[in-house]
């Protein structure tokens, strides 16, 4: 399983022309580092006694992210599985009209689950933005720069894993899914950008992260 290899043989299959993994399943490891880091930065905030007065709320998020740990280490080999198929279905002859009408039933089926396995991708990487935007004003000022790390990696992976959908988005017969996928990458991609606006304008205009405003 993809989510079992360490980062070098994760990286190393990626760039041969192994397939998969690809750009899904990539898209579900930012949602999955960004997850840890938000982990990472309420666990370290916790500790700290001058931020006992948000303790309550940073707890209340520690559920939401080891759910969403799970489910994006999940979603890293559903992708998989889900180009897997496409690529299964790539191979299927087409030699006799029955043949060829099977295969075209089964590459109807298999683009329907690559594209919908990465809007599933994009709303947990979503979800994490969210609470990174919740948790901004909570966490210590040392862990702010990880944090921040987390909401740009949460972000890639709404729009990595959008992408995902729309390159499977052109041979989907289904108008009726098309359009549905289409509002839903609209929805998605825009509460992405408005989170990320959100969260920087806040970020971006203290001290020591004005050097990264544009
Ligand atoms: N849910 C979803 N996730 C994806 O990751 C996804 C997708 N849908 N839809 C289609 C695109 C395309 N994509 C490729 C990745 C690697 C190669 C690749 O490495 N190809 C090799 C080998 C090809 C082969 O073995 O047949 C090559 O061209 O040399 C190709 C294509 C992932 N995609």
């Amino acid at each position: 399983m993809l989510s079992s290899l360490s980062i070098n043989e994760y990286a190393a299959k990626l760039a041969s022309d192994e397939v998969p993994p690809g750009g899904g399943s990539t898209a579900a490891i930012y949602g999955l580092m960004a997850t840890a880091l938000l982990e990472m930065s309420i666990a370290y905030s916790l500790r700290s006694p001058k931020l006992v007065e948000c303790s309550e709320a940073l707890i209340a998020k520690q559920a939401d992210l080891s759910r969403l740990h799970i489910e994006l280490t999940i979603l890293i080999d559903r992708d998989a599985l889900a180009l897997r198929g496409l690529l299964t279905v790539a191979d299927m002859p087409e030699t006799t009209a029955e043949k060829k009408q099977a295969r075209a039933v089964a590459l109807q089926k298999a683009l329907k689950q690559a594209a919908e396995v990465p809007v599933e991708t994009a709303r947990s990487c979503l979800e994490v933005m969210e609470i990174g935007k919740a948790i901004l004003n909570k966490v210590d000022k040392l862990v702010v720069s990880d944090m921040m790390a987390g909401v740009a990696a949460a972000h890639a992976g709404v729009v990595a894993s959008l992408l995902s959908t729309a390159i499977n988005l052109s041979e989907i017969e289904d108008e009726t899914l098309v359009s549905a996928l289409k509002g839903q990458i609209y929805l998605l991609q825009s509460a992405a950008d408005e989170l990320k606006a959100a969260v920087e304008g806040k970020v971006y205009s203290t001290m020591p992260f004005k050097v990264l405003r544009g």
